[in-house]
């Protein structure tokens, strides 16, 4: 296992205003990388660029105003990195919502703009066509790895379609070709706006069908980034699923490699049941 050392480096990240993409931010730049992050609050954005700022005097962070969901205002987002930094090494595509009652915004966020980010990023940084190479981390969560949530159908959708999408081009024969490590960050739930608020030292949990929930166990936005350093950390991880979790007060990883094996196709495999013609 070798380090991607981020010192320097360009970083592109969206969602970076509040939670977990806040929390990845602010742990990059005190690794000395400069980041551009992109949001669409425009509240919460410009605080926290200048929060980071006050924070890391000598840091390189900037904010951009913009709806992921707008083409062309992610492109110049991106653009704007490039300028800045000469390259972007790492894309962090972050940003996402749950909002089963607005179900095409959240597929148009978490699914759409994730994808669109991720292309935009591969033809940058391939090395085949002239880029530096680099890492692309698509955030999804533990239920991309996990079968259907009922409180959450679309969103689950969504996380599974990155999880499919992200290994799909990890798993691409011309990966090496390319130079870009391909990597899905896998957190359990956390207390984040997504899903929660907090007044007088009390979480709130928003929607009703998980209001029941016990939340002792959920994630803080620090403790889910862990998963995107250490997935980072290890540059033997391509395709790689970094899920994170916590159980009794301990957080806990595993990173998780899809089977790459082929469909078993000899009688070496008994277990399997046979198709009949009459199946058919
Ligand atoms: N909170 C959880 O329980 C949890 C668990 C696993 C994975 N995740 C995933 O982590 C990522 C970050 O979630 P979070 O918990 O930090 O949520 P959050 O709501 O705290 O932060 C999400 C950020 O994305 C931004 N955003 C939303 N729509 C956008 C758009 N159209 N254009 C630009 N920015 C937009 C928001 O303004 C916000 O700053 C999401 O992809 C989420 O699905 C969250
Ligand atoms: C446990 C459900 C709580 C709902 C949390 C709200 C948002 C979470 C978003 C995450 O992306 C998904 C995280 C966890 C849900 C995944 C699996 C449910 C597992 C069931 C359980 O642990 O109780």
């Amino acid at each position: 296992m070798s380090k991607m050392d981020v010192k320097d480096k360009g970083i592109f990240l969206t969602g970076g205003a509040v939670g977990i993409g806040r929390a990845v931010l602010e742990a990059l730049l005190a690794r000395g990388a400069k980041v551009l992050f992109c949001d669409i609050d425009k509240v919460k954005g410009p605080e926290t660029e200048a929060e980071m700022r006050k924070q890391f005097p000598s840091g390189d962070v900037s904010f951009v105003p913009c709806d992921v969901t707008n083409a062309d205002q992610l492109k110049a987002a991106f653009t704007q990195a490039v300028t800045r930094f000469g390259a972007v090494e790492l894309c962090i595509n972050n940003a996402g919502l749950m909002d089963e009652q607005n179900w095409e915004r959240v597929i148009a966020v978490n699914q759409v703009a994730q994808i669109r980010g991720s292309l935009m990023a591969l033809e940058h940084m391939r090395r085949d066509r002239g880029g530096r190479g680099g890492v692309i981390f698509n955030v999804a969560s533990i239920n991309a790895v996990y079968y259907g949530v009922w409180e959450f159908p679309v969103y689950t959708a969504t996380k599974h379609a990155m999880a499919g999408f992200t290994t799909s081009w990890a798993n691409s024969p011309d990966s090496e070709a390319h130079g870009v490590r391909w990597g899905v960050i896998c957190p359990h739930a956390c207390l984040t706006a997504l899903n929660a608020w907090e007044r007088d030292g009390q979480v709130y949990v928003k929607m009703d069908e998980v209001k029941a929930r016990d939340t002792t166990n959920w994630l803080t936005a620090k403790e889910a980034s862990y998963a995107f350093f250490t997935l980072l950390d290890d540059n033997d991880s391509n395709g790689g699923l970094m899920k994170i979790w916590k159980e009794n007060g301990q957080v806990f990883q595993e990173l998780l490699m899809m089977d790459k094996s082929t469909v078993p196709i000899t009688d070496l495999y008994a277990k399997y049941k046979k198709v009949q013609p009459a199946d058919q």
